[in-house]
């Protein structure tokens, strides 16, 4: 296909014009973007003995129209991904994720040391051979495609949304704990919106058409786009902003937002509402990884594995206590017996039952044994009680900081997914 194509700006504030010439017999509705305006002109070229016909087509488009974000991946992957040595890990530099990354690698014994606050590196001295780079959010997933960053924490909906469902991208551990909230369309709570309460009644409102599409405005364009489409929402036209979204629809410049949610404050507060359909996906921060870089570069994967195995064993303790107690009865199965059969909690494999020797006479004697097990946080009083009521006394609770399991899940669901 021939296509000579120029861009250029037009003296009309948002607009630009794209001036392209074709084949005549080349298709041309690829090149009309929906809302954009096209001007045809036929031309003969017979002297110059090249194509006979030629078509000149000038398309003028919004520029409001936003596009995806780049792709970052296989073709701009960095020709040093072979020469470095070093393993590099990407952490956000700023704001919420920052905070809750560095905390979270602490509790895990994962000391990150920053020399010199001003700069954008620092190590973790419990894992060799390991650099971190702070970066904003959406460069931790651009440098992990680009092959600049090994591994990396941060928000699933940016692995979403700049990860565009490259395969490249990993996810080792999709469930950190901290910076929770979803994405979804917000409207209005007033107006026109009022009685509207599922995208499939939004889309049906007779005031979208061609001309007048309902405007979203948002910072998720990729997976905003994916949504219009799988949605139907056909008279739908995104822009882009970087905050305060909310104030939009108040202010006049967009009729919906598609936005983080966490608490649903803002939104209440701004007067716009969620309904049904509009969620697009539920993000927590997550640890993600290169493929490549887990499969070609050496010590990679052994990181990888190190930080997922203290990760597991931090969060799994996180949400338990170590309850032990005091129990009268014949032997240990007896009592194992009572607990396994007559509560909700056997704890991880089963109670731990140890005796416990007394010696009034001066000579040892058990007569009754102590009892250890784990139990969630949430069920910490139905567990006490139920103890209690098989005789259980002098009931000790704890803060349980790691619980380390034989293999991780997610270690055994890397090395498939690596086909290793
Ligand atoms: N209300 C929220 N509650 C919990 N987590 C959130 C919330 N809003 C956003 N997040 C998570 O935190 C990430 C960073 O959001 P945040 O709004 O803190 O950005 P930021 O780092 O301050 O950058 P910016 O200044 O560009 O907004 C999001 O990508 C998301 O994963
Ligand atoms: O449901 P809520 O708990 O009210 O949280 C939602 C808000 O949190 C985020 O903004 P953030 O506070 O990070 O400020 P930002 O707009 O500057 O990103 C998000 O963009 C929403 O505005």
């Amino acid at each position: 296909m021939q296509l000579l194509a120029s861009l250029t700006k037009c003296s009309t504030l948002g607009l630009i014009q794209i001036s392209t010439e074709l084949n005549i017999n080349n298709p041309l509705a690829s090149l009309f973007p929906r809302s954009g305006t096209a001007r045809l002109q036929l031309s003969s070229n017979q002297k110059e003995g090249g194509t006979p016909y030629k078509l000149r087509c000038q398309v003028t488009v919004p520029t409001a129209v936003p596009q995806p974000h780049a792709p970052s991946g296989g073709a701009g992957r960095s020709n040093q991904f072979a020469d470095r040595k070093v393993i590099r890990l990407a952490l956000p530099s700023k704001g919420r994720m920052a905070e809750g990354t560095i905390n979270l690698l602490k509790e895990c014994q994962l000391s990150v040391h920053k020399p010199n606050p001003r700069q954008y590196t620092a190590d973790i001295p419990e894992l060799d051979n390991l650099e971190v780079w702070f970066q904003r959010e959406s460069d931790v997933v651009r440098k992990l495609l680009s092959g600049d960053v090994d591994l990396g924490i941060v928000g699933y909906d940016i692995v979403a949304e700049y990860g565009q469902d490259d395969g490249d991208l990993i996810i080792i551990h999709d469930a950190l704990g901290f910076g929770e909230c979803h994405l979804s369309l917000g409207i209005p709570t007033y107006g026109i919106f009022e009685n509207v309460s599922s995208v499939a009644e939004l889309a049906a409102m007779p005031q979208w058409t061609a001309d007048h599409p309902l405007r979203i405005v948002t910072g998720f364009t990729y997976l905003g786009n994916r949504f219009l489409k799988n949605k139907g929402l056909k008279h739908a036209q995104l822009s882009t902003a970087d905050g305060a979204l909310e104030a939009a629809p108040a202010m006049g410049t967009a009729d919906a937002i598609l936005d983080l949610v966490s608490s649903g404050t803002t939104l209440k507060e701004n007067n716009l509402k969620e309904i049904d359909g509009g969620r697009l996906i539920s993000s927590q921060a997550v640890f993600v990884a290169s493929k490549r870089a887990l499969l070609e570069r050496k010590g990679v994967l052994d990181i990888a594995h190190e930080m997922l195995e203290r990760l597991e064993a931090h969060l799994r303790a996180r949400n338990q206590f170590l309850v032990t107690g005091n129990m009268r009865g014949d032997s240990p199965a007896e009592i194992a017996e009572r607990i396994l059969t007559k509560t909700h909690f056997p704890g991880l494999q089963g109670p731990t039952i140890s005796p416990v020797y007394t010696s009034k006479t001066g000579i040892a004697k058990v007569d009754y044994y102590a009892v250890a097990l784990c139990i969630r946080k949430n069920d910490l009083y139905d567990a006490v009680r139920e103890l209690r009521a098989i005789g259980g006394s002098g009931v000790l609770v704890s803060p349980l900081t790691y619980i380390f399991e034989e293999e991780p899940r997610r270690w055994r669901e890397l090395l498939q997914n690596l086909e290793l």
